[in-house]
């Protein structure tokens, strides 16, 4: 997608984010805080389009308000400010508050030639499943493909824009994150390719139709195996992420896998097995890759 877009304002970059010591920061501060308050300034952060966005340490929760400033004055194209408390709950809904700048956190991130809408008050965008993402990108071509947990469009929207599949039906159940999937197949001109299916992926996973089922984290995904394993056609190719401890990977994950493959009846070859990122301490997200054969 290269032809402007109507209304909005596209910024460029390489990454998604970038975590940045600046020591500019503790210096813009440096008259307003302790040394000891200094210590504890955020090392780093990331930028999503427009938005900067930062976890603080709770001992100096009363700064933010300044720290946003001090960060707007360092990034003078960004327009808001979001303090980051986590991600909860089955929709993976951020906990995010402007602590400077505009309350309007709507912004446009570009990647790898794909455009991504999103609020990042209200939807999730993981910087470090960028190569993940691009790796999504390259595969198949000519396929039908379910993403079972699209969000606005993580893996779908590289898939569609670079591999061309036949078509691509992505689920969501969170209507904002919905409501961002429907835009972002129309901003990146591949509403032709992709099918935008609003429900639960338990309730609505078409069966025996894809060669390929993207099934992306969720912190139950190993609870849709079943169904993932259903839409798949004889000889489909399965990607399964999930959080596992690091002395569990990949063996747990392999034998979810197995598992599923022998509730269906069905083979389940493992081909690939990737960290794609820490997720907390002692903790890595995980994707492993497998061909499924067997009745449809
Ligand atoms: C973490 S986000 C997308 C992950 C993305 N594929 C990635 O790895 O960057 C997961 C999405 O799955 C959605 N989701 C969770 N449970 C679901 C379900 N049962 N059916 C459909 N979507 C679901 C959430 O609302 C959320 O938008």
């Amino acid at each position: 997608m290269t032809g402007p877009l109507p209304g909005l304002e596209v910024h460029h970059q390489e990454a998604p984010d970038f975590y940045d010591r600046n020591p500019e920061l503790a210096d813009l501060l440096a008259d307003s805080i302790s040394p000891g308050e200094r210590e504890l300034l955020p090392k780093g952060w990331s930028i999503l389009g427009k938005v900067i966005i930062v976890k603080i340490d709770p001992q100096i929760e009363s700064l933010k308000a300044r720290i946003g400033e001090a960060l707007l004055e360092i990034y003078p194209r960004c327009s808001s400010v979001l303090l980051d408390r986590g991600v909860a709950g089955p929709f993976r809904e951020p906990d995010r508050e402007v602590i400077a700048g505009s309350a309007k956190t709507e912004t446009v991130h570009r990647e790898d030639g794909v455009v991504f809408k999103l609020d990042p008050a209200k939807v999730m965008f993981s910087a470090g499943n960028l190569q993940e993402r691009m790796r999504m990108g390259r595969l198949g071509g000519g396929e039908t493909v379910v993403d079972m947990f699209a969000g606005i469009g993580y893996f779908t929207l590289p898939m569609a824009v670079h591999s061309r599949p036949k078509k691509i039906i992505a689920i969501e159940i969170n209507p904002v994150a919905y409501g961002y999937l429907a835009e972002n197949v129309r901003l990146n001109g591949v509403d032709g390719i992709v099918v935008p299916v609003h429900g639960d992926c338990d309730l609505v996973t078409p069966r025996a139709v894809a060669d390929r089922v993207v099934m992306g984290y969720v912190g139950t995904t190993d609870q849709y195996l079943d169904a993932a394993i259903a839409a798949l056609r004889a000889g489909g190719a399965l990607h399964y992420h999930q959080t596992v401890p690091e002395k569990l990977y990949p063996r747990k994950l392999e034998e979810d896998l197995a598992g599923a493959g022998e509730r269906a009846g069905r083979s389940v070859k493992i081909e690939r097995s990737a960290r794609v990122k820490k997720y907390s301490p002692g903790i890595l997200h995980a994707v492993v890759d497998a061909r499924v054969d067997g009745a449809e």
